[in-house]
């Protein structure tokens, strides 16, 4: 099932009138040069991977409208969504691509963290072209834990808006250890990899389910290159419960007008998520695939307790630098 349909989109296409020749050959090249940039996308697109048929219905669109009036270009991205993993950065992308005034790539570029030397303009290549006042966005929640990547993006552009959406990093490092073992049944139990040496109560670190959830240490390597000011910390759990407001949080923080509204929202019962809306058609909302919103396994009580208390500083830490309480202690 592809996840949300996109054609809201088909909204900017100017009314149909008989095209011209030149504006035929035009539409023509915008079209197979779109097909080109396809192909050269990284392999790695994340597990949101059935969101890209959306992706090109979108760059479709686009190379419409641009070839009618000529004035849509492809930009570097202004705000990117840089984490946290199994945050729920799919469904805020999703939830923003509603936007008339945003435009984003389906697919994790992994730009900053994996295909740093083939430089800017191949970056910017992959992005959706533009008009001008629209916003150029993607997502790849692993920039947020990368060492390398806030000097990159801060060498990029030192004004880029960074939004992370965080999670109870308990809850969070479940849905990670669940997505791995979907792909590797045999890994060993959860409860097994959390400890180093469980009768010393020794949690492992250095695995990337418990270390990505230390929030406190990783922003703090971004603020050796970011005002707190540039973020936007989205409450992953508020994502779920309220979307809207969530949104509105989000789209004050862009600059833009509040667009995506409670209209847009159907919370779906079976799913146990919200899912979206197209509001010019009364087609059935549409919901994230299922990748995401997967049943996680029953971790032992006091295994997860162990960790909460693990936790408990970097989140307080966390709380303070950016002055919000997630309430997750
Ligand atoms: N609307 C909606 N629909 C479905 N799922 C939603 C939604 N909003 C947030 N979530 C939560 O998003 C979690 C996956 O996070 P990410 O998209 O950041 O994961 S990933 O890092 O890109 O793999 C995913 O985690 P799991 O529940 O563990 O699968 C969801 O809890």
């Amino acid at each position: 099932t592809p996840a949300f349909m996109l054609d809201e989109r088909s909204g900017r296409i100017p009314p149909p009138r008989p095209l011209q020749n030149q504006e035929l050959e035009m539409l023509f090249k915008t079209r197979s040069r779109g097909l080109l940039n396809n192909e050269s996308y990284p392999e790695s697109r994340g597990d949101g991977w059935e969101e890209n048929e959306a992706d090109t219905i979108y760059d479709e669109d686009s190379g419409l409208t641009g070839a009618l009036n000529g004035s849509e270009t492809k930009k570097l991205p202004q705000a990117i969504i840089i984490g946290v993993k199994k945050g729920g950065t799919r469904a805020l992308l999703e939830f923003l691509r509603l936007h008339p005034d945003i435009r984003a790539v389906g697919a994790e570029p992994h730009f900053f963290d994996r295909n740093y030397e083939k430089g800017l303009e191949w970056y910017r290549e992959l992005m959706p072209k533009t008009f001008e006042g629209q916003l150029t966005m993607e997502k790849t929640p692993s920039y947020f834990v990368t060492k390398e990547v806030p000097g990159r993006i801060h060498a990029m552009s030192k004004d880029t808006k960074l939004i992370v959406v965080v999670r109870d990093p308990v809850t969070r490092a479940i849905s990670d250890y669940t997505q791995t073992s979907s792909k590797k049944p045999d890994i060993p139990s959860f409860e097994c990899l959390t400890f180093k040496n469980i009768t010393a109560n020794l949690i492992d670190t250095s695995w990337s389910a418990v270390q990505i959830g230390m929030y406190a240490r990783h922003l703090e390597q971004w603020l050796q290159f970011f005002p707190l000011d540039q973020f936007l910390f989205v409450s992953g759990e508020r994502l779920i419960s309220d979307p809207a407001g969530e949104m509105a949080r989000v789209q004050h923080f862009l600059g833009l007008r509040r667009v995506v509204t409670r209209k847009h929202f159907h919370f779906n019962p079976a799913k146990g998520f919200p899912c979206l809306k197209r509001l010019e058609s009364n087609s059935k909302p549409h919901c994230l695939g299922k990748t995401k919103g997967r049943t996680h396994p029953n971790i032992h009580p006091d295994v997860i307790q162990r960790l909460r208390d693990f936790y408990k500083p970097f989140n307080k830490k966390f709380y303070h630098i950016t002055g919000h309480d997630f309430g997750w202690d």
